[in-house]
Parts: structure tokens; sequence; C-alpha cells
């Protein structure tokens, strides 16, 4: 057992997997903070787990994955919120390997900004297995991104830094651990985002714990989530930490876009192909979230979109390790925060309009790509008058994909109850009602290509 520190908060704590044995934990003397470590993992009775979560019920319902259901659980009179995950034991069964790899690994390693293991249950004669891990109660970084649902989410430059930043640091201290792990299935939303507004890595089905070298590691199969698998990860002995290194690259690209991994209704619909060419030739402002009203300096802006390309090129060699990552965006942190005084004169200056927003149409049309010059003008029309996010309805939207892999046994790609057009857009017309009695007209579209809103034509009237 050791246990690592790679430095402050990027300190992970792991055992040795090949002395990982709880029957032989008693007769050996173990080292005191692995004593420490075992001793927090809790084992569970199925009825304390039924009770906790009012028996698996709907209201207790949090989430469905790949390997089964994920409920809340209220434990210890109150003391402990919880979220379990359930999942049934099939004989030999794959979902069941994913579930046993993700309890022998997050029994081993804890880290700040991952969603940790309190406990477990095995139930056989229910053919039950149960996950006992931290409760994360504000969603996913997907949600925080993509969701269409009322009040859309959409977090800001800040705290989407702030959460890149903290999804590098982990896995920086997952790969330089003394017994590295690698992930394999880093994507939005395997980020859950904790209570206080942190961002912690879960999921860990996948992950592998040893050094690459390996017989274990290296018979065994490829696997990740369609849109953020490495293509040069083909054959297990392709296994590297790169290959966390690229999911990474488009984790960020898809935090400075705010658009999936994979969607439809852009072209190219993968976000590699999308934005990488836009970056090569400086522009990387046509690739930020057009949703967000307060850009960062362009530099900052730069420098993220220039990491993400260098993380996602196709050799995986050339591409930067975690360290690199980590030091790039904490120098990109301090540089967004740079001006402190100024970002709140701008926010108290963008709270101060009195504007209210309603969509008042939808239909559908054709739109070509946007000029930088165009969308100079879009960004002191439309975006500086707006003082909320305009729903916009996305179709044509490839749903979250699913890890897939030897281990995994999920759909991937497209729903195919999720209709696939060719060119269809969304044109949505805004009424801007003003203090002034004057209400303006915008007619909206939005463009395939950079994937933001344009501005057609824009009409005032007088108000009756
Ligand atoms: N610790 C948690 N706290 C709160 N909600 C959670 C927690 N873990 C999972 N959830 C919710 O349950 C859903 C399913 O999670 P799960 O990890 O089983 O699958 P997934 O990662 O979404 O999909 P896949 O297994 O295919 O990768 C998540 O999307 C999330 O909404």
């Amino acid at each position: 057992m050791g246990y690592l520190s790679c430095n402050g908060e990027s300190a992970v704590s792991i055992c040795d997997p090949y002395n990982w044995n709880p029957k032989r934990r008693s007769s050996k003397s173990p080292h005191k903070k692995e004593k420490r470590l075992y001793s927090k993992l809790r084992i569970f009775n199925y009825d304390e787990l039924a009770a906790a979560t009012n028996g698996f019920s709907a209201t207790n319902f949090l989430g469905k994955g790949s390997h089964g259901r994920v409920y809340k659980a209220v434990l210890d009179g109150g003391k402990l919120l919880a979220a379990v995950k359930r999942t049934t034991i099939v004989a030999a069964g794959d979902s069941v390997n994913q579930v046993d790899n993700e309890i022998e690994i997050l029994s081993r390693i804890r880290h700040r900004w991952m969603v940790n293991l309190i406990g477990y249950c095995v139930d056989h004669r229910r053919k039950t297995k149960l996950l006992v891990v931290d409760y994360m109660p504000n969603g996913t970084l997907h949600d925080h991104l993509h969701s269409l649902n009322p009040p859309l989410i959409i977090s800001s430059w800040n705290r989407r830094i702030k959460h890149a930043l903290q999804i590098a640091i982990v896995v920086h201290a997952l790969h330089s651990a003394e017994t590295p792990v690698i992930h394999r299935d880093i994507k939005s939303s395997n980020i859950l985002i904790d209570g206080e507004g942190n961002a912690r890595l879960a999921d860990f089905g996948l992950a592998l714990i040893g050094n690459v070298e390996d017989e274990r590691l290296k018979s065994t199969p490829p696997a990740g989530t369609l849109g953020y698998l490495d293509p040069s990860y083909l054959a297990p002995a392709d296994l590297t930490a790169k290959s966390d290194v690229f999911s990474f690259g488009i984790l960020l690209l898809e935090i400075i876009s705010g658009r999936d991994a994979i969607d439809l209704s852009f072209s190219p619909p993968c976000i590699v192909d999308w934005a990488v060419p836009l970056i090569k030739r400086g522009e990387s402002a046509a690739i930020c979230d057009f949703r967000i009203r307060n850009r960062p300096k362009s530099a900052v802006i730069r420098r993220l979109a220039v990491m993400a390309a260098r993380c996602v090129r196709s050799t995986a060699e050339k591409r930067p390790d975690m360290s690199e990552v980590v030091e790039c965006l904490s120098s990109v942190r301090k540089m967004s925060q740079a001006c402190p005084v100024w970002n709140r004169l701008r926010r108290r200056r963008s709270g101060d309009r009195s504007e209210n927003v309603f969509v008042v149409e939808e239909k559908q049309s054709k739109v070509s790509s946007v000029t930088k010059e165009e969308d100079d003008v879009f960004e002191r029309r439309v975006m500086e008058p707006l003082v909320s996010p305009v729903p916009v309805r996305r179709r044509n939207r490839v749903l979250r994909s699913r890890s897939v892999g030897a281990m995994g046994r999920s759909k991937v790609g497209p729903d195919p109850n999720d209709a696939v057009g060719d060119d269809t857009v969304v044109t949505i017309r805004i009424l801007v009602e003003r203090e002034r009695p004057v209400t303006t007209t915008m007619k909206l579209s939005k463009s395939r290509s950079v994937g933001i809103l344009r501005c057609h034509k824009t009409t005032s009237r007088k108000r009756d």
C-alpha cells in the first residue's frame, strides 16, 4: 500500500492492487493510512438501503445508467445523504463486472474531486449489488452544458474553467499515482456537481488500475463512450493514459462550445472535425458558447481552445500529459479572474437591464454559415440586450452517448426515435421589450456550422 501525494489538492490516496485482499488485511498489519481507508468503507445490508431510499421509490430516483438505476438515500437518521447505484447480479454477466470493477477501484482510491465510494451491499438472495457513493445534488456537467429543460442552466465562464481544472487535477492525480488509474470514460455525464458547485469525476466502471505494461491491462479490450473514445485506442495493447487525455480534450471542447461531442444538428457532427479547423485558423472565438454573455479575454479563449486541440491530436504521443493540462488551466483560471472588479461591474451593468425576452414564434428554415463581421454585429445587436438565455429548441440532437466496451452492455449512437433530418434549423422571432415604449422584433436563425444565432432582420415599432 502506498499513499501518494502529487501535491496539495491533486493528492490521491491509493492502495496496492496486488496486495488487495480484505481477508488478508486482518492477518497483516496494514499501513495506518490503508487501515483508515478500509475502515471508511461500510458494508450495508439490503433492508437498510431499501429503507433509506423509500423502497427504491420513484421520488428517490436520480437517474439510469447502462448498468442500473441510481437512488437518493437518507442514512444515519438523516445525517448522511448518499446515492445508491442498484444493479442486478447476472451469472457471469458484463454489467456485474463493471460494478465489481468500480467497487474494487473505488475502495482503493479517494480524491476530493471524485465521487467517492462510501460502501456497498451484496445481496445474493435478491441477485442485487448496491454501491453507496457521495450524493451530488447539482446534477451532471452535461445537464449544466446542454440542459434544454427550464430553468435553463448555463454555467458562466469562470465556473466552466473551474470545473475543467478540477477534472484535470483529478485525472492527473489518477495518472500519476504509484499504481496509476486510467479512467477510460471521461465525459460530461460522468462529471457530477456537488453541493458547493465543484465538479467531481464519477463512474469508474471501465477504469483500469495498474501499469500499462501489466498483462491484465494489455489484454483488456478497448472501452469508452462514442464521441469521447480515442481513435488510436483500437486494440488492448494501445492503452495509454493519453486516451484519457483525448477524452478530456473532447470534454474541454464541449465546455468551451456548449455543444455535444456528437451533434447531428451541426456540420460536421463530430466536435473535433468542427472545432479543430476553426482553432487552427485562429478563429477560437467562433467555437465559444454564444449563450454566455460575458466572454473572457480572447487570450483566455485561445489558450483553452489550443489546449483542447492539442489534447485531441490523432497521434497519442503528441498529446500533452495531464500535468501540462493542469498547469495551463491553472494559469487560464488566474487570467480569467484577473479583473474581478471589472467583472463585477460588468455583471452589475448587465443585471441592471430591465428587458424581457419572449420567444414568440418558431419555424424551420435553412441558413448559411455566419461570417466574423456578422458574428460581431450579432454580438452587439442581439447578445448585448439579452438578459437571459433564449431557450433554443434544438432538433436532431444525438441523445447522451452511453459507455461501451468489454465491460459494458449499453447501446451507442443516436436514439432511434430521434428523427435525423438534413439541413433544417430553428428560426426564432424574439420580442425585446425595453423600458422605452418600443418593441423590437428580431428574426434569429441557428447556424448549423458555427452553432450561433444570427440576426436576419431587425424592425422596431412604437408600442400601442
Ligand atoms: N452520486 C450521484 N449523486 C446524484 N446523482 C447521481 C449520482 N450518480 C449518478 N447519478 C445520476 O444517475 C444517473 C445515472 O448514473 P450512472 O453513473 O449509473 O450512469 P451514466 O454515467 O449516466 O451512464 P453510463 O453508465 O452509460 O456511462 C446520472 O446521470 C445522474 O443523473
